[in-house]
């Protein structure tokens, strides 16, 4: 970490346990509070998982709202790495990170202060604002509801034991891999039911299901605390689902939202699940590309309350990041809310009931990522161009898709998604190849802008069910002629020379 250029305090989570929207609301709060706004500088703990170009630590954070930089300001930041110089780095005394307290250096600058602060306590205020611990706290305390929270050896741990055992009653048996490793305890920290194996075969999701009964709610977290998988019994959320339900049940469930939802936005290939929610509550709704920097500027201006990605991100204008705690919060509400009457006598409202009755109210939208990681670049490349050149005849692309599946219906548009800023008008290109369908289906191809090697290729796959009694269908065997058509239309096998996909999810 640089010191010098006007950086005259660091802010250092005590242990290091900074949690990533620990750190989105420390910078609202204190940041500016002292007047020495953007000019602050965090150390993040071990916990955080760089991600690739968008979450270099310093200019992921290093902005007034507390959310990630925009692209203006990365891309400024690159050009001027290239002319860098030089840098000066501060030579320091080591300072004592399980203490609270400041530390004052003097160094050629002036004054340079460390401060070391609990980041929790901080957390914990902004949470008890924004929902009601007193009804959740009568749900996980009650015999009748289960909990089990994984923080796969991430940040999130430090974090989940204050709130939900020391604030909220749970027992301290209900936390699984809580206690922050910097190694992760060997596993892959990401909260999907891939890597959040032990979580997926307590909730008995799993292929080795044990006899025990499993709990009535589960919930993930990723490293840095701010992505998160909502889990019921034997019943996995999608997080398109995920971030629908918590909207269109936030006004009566959330006291933070109680006046109403200034609008809900959604990264473009996550589900339409929002939109339908959005119309039917009359609310203002964006689709943004992916990125979470895209939905700061919304909530800056007012425009937006709730917002989700499909990559496990859910999240509000209480901080400018997504929050994987405030997720699990925000369905424990739901949850306290429509078992407010049960807890005594009466049968519980389970995940699976609230997620079958929202499909059941505004449809529901199958949905499935295929994921192919670590492809040659260039040939990743090549298949993407491919597609863009398919989308000038609309003639030849649907001749290929009845070729494939006669019963697919019509390709009606096809483009690369394109963004313009509603705030500051600015325009982000090239943001994904999309086949939008007569039915409402879609099929979403899109380079990764965070995997590490070669490239990643994404493949999101929707098809919208409005009939009641359709709803209720395994989501793959639901989808697998738009998978057909999806790995046909773009020759996936001939470009990548893969037969399958890394990861499904
Ligand atoms: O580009 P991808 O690999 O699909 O990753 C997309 C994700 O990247 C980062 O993690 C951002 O913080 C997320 O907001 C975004 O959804």
């Amino acid at each position: 970490m640089a010191a010098g250029n006007g950086v005259r305090r660091v802010w250092v989570g005590q242990n290091g346990l900074l949690s990533t929207p620990a750190v989105s609301a420390v910078i609202r709060e204190r940041v500016g509070v002292d007047g020495s706004r953007a000019t602050g500088a965090f150390i993040l703990t071990a916990s955080h998982n760089p991600g690739g170009p968008n979450e270099d630590f310093g200019i992921k954070y290093n902005m007034e709202n507390g959310g990630p930089a925009p692209e203006g300001i990365t891309d400024q930041i690159y050009e001027n790495t290239k002319t860098i110089k030089e840098y000066l780095t501060a030579d320091l005394p080591d300072v004592d990170i399980t203490a609270i307290g400041v530390t004052s250096f003097s160094g050629h600058d002036g004054q340079f202060d460390v401060e070391v602060f609990d980041s929790a306590s901080d957390y914990v205020k902004l949470m008890k604002s924004i929902f009601d611990f007193e009804s959740i706290q009568k749900l996980l305390t009650s015999p009748k509801f289960t909990f089990c929270y994984d923080a796969l050896h991430g940040v999130a741990g430090a974090y989940a034991k204050r709130i939900f055992v020391e604030e909220l009653g749970a027992q301290e048996s209900s936390l699984l891999n809580c206690v922050p490793k910097e190694d992760f305890g060997g596993g892959h920290p990401d909260p999907n039911l891939t890597y959040a194996k032990e979580l997926v075969s307590r909730m008995g999701l799993g292929k080795s299901n044990s006899e025990v009964e499993p709990p009535e709610f589960g919930a993930a977290a990723d490293g840095d605390a701010d992505r998160n998988m909502i889990l019921g019994k034997r019943f996995f959320v999608t997080p398109s689902d995920s971030v629908s339900i918590i909207a269109a049940n936030a006004v009566e469930a959330i006291p933070y939202f109680s006046a109403g939802l200034k609008g809900v936005a959604r990264s473009m290939p996550t589900s339409s699940g929002l939109d339908v929610v959005a119309k039917n509550l009359n609310l203002k709704f964006f689709e943004v590309p992916t990125g979470w920097k895209f939905f700061g500027n919304l909530m800056d201006a007012g425009l937006c309350s709730i917002c989700g990605e499909e990559s496990f991100g859910t999240g509000s204008d209480h901080i400018r990041e997504k929050d994987g705690i405030w997720a699990v919060l925000a369905w424990l509400s739901i949850l306290a809310y429509k078992n407010k009457e049960n807890l005594g006598g009466g049968e519980l409202v389970t995940v699976e009931d609230i997620v079958r009755n929202h499909w059941a109210t505004y449809g529901r939208h199958y949905y499935t990522r295929y994921d192919y990681e670590n492809v040659d670049a260039g040939a990743a490349k090549e298949l993407m161009a491919y597609l863009v050149k398919l989308q000038s005849s609309l003639s030849e692309v649907n001749e290929i898709v009845s070729g494939i599946r006669s019963d697919v219906s019509k390709v009606v548009h096809a483009d690369e998604f394109e963004y313009k800023d509603p705030i500051d008008g600015s325009i982000s290109k090239h943001q994904g190849i999309r086949y939008l369908f007569e039915d409402g289906s879609r099929l979403i191809f899109r380079l990764s802008g965070t995997g590490s090697e070669g490239a990643t290729i994404r493949l999101y796959i929707e098809q919208y069910e409005k009939d009641p009694s359709k709803t209720g269908r395994d989501s793959q065997d639901a989808l697998a002629p738009l998978v057909a058509v999806a790995l046909g239309l773009s020759k996936m096998q001939q470009f990548t020379a893969r037969s399958a996909p890394t990861v499904i999810t």
